[in-house]
C-alpha cells in the first residue's frame, strides 16, 4: 500500500506523517510531497523511526514521482486560518492549490482514493470532483472530504460534559465542515440523555471548535495535532477497507444521492474500491432537522463556488 501526503511539511502534514510512519501496516510506503524545501528532511527524520514503513520525500518538481503508484492520497496542502477569518476566506489561495494537486492525481495515480483536508472542505471537494471530471477520471467512490475531526471533537466534548469515557461515545456528525454546516446528531448518542440547553451548548461548541483552536493559537495557525490524528484515523480505516476488511465505517463528506446537497458528510461503509455504501443518517430530532434546514442553502452555495471555480460561471 502506498500512501502519499501532499503538504507533508506543514503542521498537519508532519503530525499525520509521524502517525502513519508508526501505524501503517508493515511493508507500506509513505510518500511525502511539499513545495517547502524542508520536505526531504522531514522524510529523513521519519525514516530513522524503526518501523517497516518506507518513507520518501519529494520536493516541488517531483509530484509525478510522489504520486506514481499511490493507493491513497491525503491532501492537507494550503494555508490555514488566522483569527478573524472564516474557512471560506482561504478559498482564494487554496482553491488553486487543490486543483493543481488533484490534476496531478488524475495524471499520475488515477485509481487512488483522494482525501481532501485543505479548507474550505465544503468547496475544495467540489473543486477536486470537477477537476477529476474534466480529466475524465472522476470516481465518486474514491473522493472524500475528511470530516473526522468533527467526530472526534464531538466525542471528546460529550464525554467531558457527561463525565464519561470518550472511548465509549459515538457521535454521528453530518453535513459539511464549517460553522453551522457541521451538524452533530446528539439525539442519536446511545445511552446519554441531554437537556435542550446542553444540546445547544454542545452543538455550538462542536461547530466552533476550529475557531477555538485558531484563537488560542493567536495567529500561529489552526488545529494540526488533533487534525493529524483525525486524518490518520481516516487513512487507516481506508487502508483496512482497501485491504479487504469488512464493516469499516467512517463519517465523511462524499457525493451521494444529492437529497440534501451534492456532497454531504454521512455514514459511509468503506470497501476495496472506496465507498461501498452510503447510509442514511437516520431520524433527526426537531432541533437537528431545523438546524439542517437552516444550513443547507449555505452548504449548497459553498459547493457551487467550487464547481464554478473549475467550470467557469
Ligand atoms: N479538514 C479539516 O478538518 C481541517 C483542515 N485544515 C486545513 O488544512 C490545511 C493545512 O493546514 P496546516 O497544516 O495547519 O497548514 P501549514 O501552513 O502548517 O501547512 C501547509 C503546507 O502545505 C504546503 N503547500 C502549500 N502549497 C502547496 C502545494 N501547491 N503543494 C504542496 N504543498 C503545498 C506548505 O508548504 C505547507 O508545508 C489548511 O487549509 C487548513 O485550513 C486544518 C484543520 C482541520
Ligand atoms: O478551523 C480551521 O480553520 C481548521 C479546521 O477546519 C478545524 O480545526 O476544524
Amino acid at each position: 500500500m502506498k500512501v502519499a501526503v501532499l503538504g507533508a511539511a506543514g503542521g498537519i502534514g508532519q503530525a499525520l506523517s509521524l502517525l502513519l510512519k508508526t501505524q501503517l501496516p508493515a511493508g507500506s510506503e509513505l510518500s511525502l510531497y511539499d513545495v517547502a524545501p524542508v520536505v526531504p528532511g522531514v522524510a529523513v527524520d521519519l525514516s530513522h523511526i524503526p518501523t517497516q514503513v518506507k518513507v520518501e520525500g519529494f520536493g516541488k518538481d517531483d509530484l509525478e514521482k510522489a504520486l506514481t503508484g499511490a493507493d491513497i492520497v491525503l491532501i492537507p496542502a494550503g494555508v490555514p486560518r488566522k483569527p478573524g477569518m472564516d474557512r471560506s476566506d482561504l478559498f482564494n489561495i487554496n482553491a488553486g492549490i487543490v486543483k493543481t494537486l488533484v490534476e496531478g492525481c488524475a495524471d499520475f495515480c488515477p485509481e487512488a482514493c483522494i482525501s481532501i483536508i485543505t479548507n474550505p472542505v465544503n468547496t475544495t471537494v467540489a473543486i477536486a470532483a470537477e477537476t477529476l471530471k474534466a480529466k475524465g477520471k472522476y470516481n465518486p467512490a474514491k473522493l472524500f472530504g475528511v470530516t473526522t475531526l468533527d467526530v472526534i471533537r464531538a466525542e471528546t466534548f460529550v464525554a467531558e460534559a457527561k463525565g464519561l469515557n470518550c472511548e465509549d461515545i459515538v457521535v454521528p456528525v453530518i453535513g459539511g465542515h464549517s460553522g453551522t454546516t457541521i451538524l452533530p446528531l446528539l439525539s442519536q448518542v446511545e445511552g446519554v440523555e441531554f437537556t435542550q440547553e446542553e444540546i445547544e451548548k454542545l452543538t455550538h461548541r462542536i461547530q466552533n471548535a476550529g475557531t477555538e483552536v485558531v484563537e488560542a493559537k493567536a495567529g500561529g495557525g489552526s488545529a494540526t495535532l488533533s487534525m493529524g490524528l483525525a486524518a490518520a484515523r481516516f487513512c487507516l480505516s481506508l487502508v483496512d477497507a482497501l485491504n479487504g476488511e469488512e464493516d469499516v465505517f467512517e463519517f465523511t463528506y462524499v457525493e451521494g444521492d444529492g437529497s440534501d446537497a451534492r456532497f454531504f458528510a454521512q455514514p459511509v461503509l468503506l470497501g476495496k474500491d472506496g465507498v461501498k455504501e452510503i447510509f442514511d443518517y437516520g431520524e433527526l430530532s426537531d432541533y437537528e432537522a431545523k438546524c439542517k434546514a437552516e444550513m443547507l442553502d449555505g452548504l449548497r452555495g459553498d459547493i457551487t463556488l467550487g464547481e464554478e471555480f473549475v467550470n467557469g460561471q
